[in-house]
């Protein structure tokens, strides 16, 4: 596959390491707004900033270029993104954590989450922590864990980052030097505590799970996610 990169800070450097090792081309490599030509490449892999992947997204749908995008921070636009995919008759995955562990990972809190509606005395919080380069908060990751959570258990509406209040998830986001990603939900009681708990040791996984999903879109069409490429769920 000819592979677009439109972002290629730490992210974007692992995916080209990963990409030439299974025999792919790297044709472009696109920080900030250059000026590149998309149709040179079979596929877009956007791993940017969130003020500019939806711009990326829609450039390369708009170009007839399938696209997988792994940049947190930029959903207010995703129903635009779905839109024009549609439209155009296009490919698209976003994903807020492409790594095979953490997509178990999120089966597991789903289950958990499942189980722990009927024990109302259980409080559920979400940690994470990131690097301190990191330009979102809460991640992209804590925010599905916190969703999929949301989606089985009555006691929670919504979330709120740093905060705890009745019905809201609290997540709290900790920035240190060097964290590739950390995940923990808490289940906490006055009895116990449960927790299940993800740590990345580096960004290979997340990077793998980008370019087997760019394998996995080319000469599809539709909207999906890590679960269609992973098969699980
Ligand atoms: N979904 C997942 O599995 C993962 C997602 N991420 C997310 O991916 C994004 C990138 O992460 P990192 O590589 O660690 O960040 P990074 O800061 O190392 O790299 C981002 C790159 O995007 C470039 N950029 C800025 N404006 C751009 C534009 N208009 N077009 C193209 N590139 C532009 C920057 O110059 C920089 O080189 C973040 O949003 C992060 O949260 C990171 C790891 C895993
Ligand atoms: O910025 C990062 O580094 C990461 N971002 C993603 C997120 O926001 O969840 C995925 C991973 O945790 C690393």
């Amino acid at each position: 596959m000819r592979i677009a990169l439109l972002g290629y800070g730490k992210m974007g450097k692992t995916i080209e390491q990963i990409a030439l090792q299974r025999g792919h081309t790297i044709v472009i490599k696109a920080n900030h707004n250059d000026n590149y030509d998309i149709t040179q490449a079979d596929i877009a892999i956007d791993f940017s900033i969130p003020s500019a992947a939806f711009k990326n997204i829609s450039h390369s749908l708009t170009h007839n270029i399938p696209v997988i995008s792994g940049t947190t921070g930029w959903l207010k636009d995703y129903d635009k993104a779905v839109a024009l995919c549609e439209a155009k008759n296009g490919a698209f995955i976003y994903a807020s954590n492409f790594s095979l562990g953490v997509n178990i990972f999120f089966e597991l809190n789903t289950n958990l989450a499942k189980m722990m509606n009927t024990l109302k005395q259980y409080k559920v919080s979400i940690e994470e922590i990131h690097h301190t380069q990191k330009l979102d908060a809460p991640s992209g990751t804590a925010i599905t864990l916190a969703n999929d959570i949301i989606s089985v258990h009555s006691n929670y509406n919504s979330w709120q980052l740093n905060k705890e209040t009745d019905n809201a998830i609290q997540i709290l986001a900790k920035r240190e030097e060097d964290v590739p990603g950390t995940h923990t939900i808490n289940y906490n009681s006055d009895i116990d505590t449960i927790n299940i708990k993800h740590v990345a040791h580096n960004r290979q996984g997340f990077a793998l799970g980008a370019v087997v999903a760019a394998e996995w879109l080319l000469g599809k069409t539709g909207i999906f996610t890590m679960k269609d490429v992973l098969n699980i769920g």
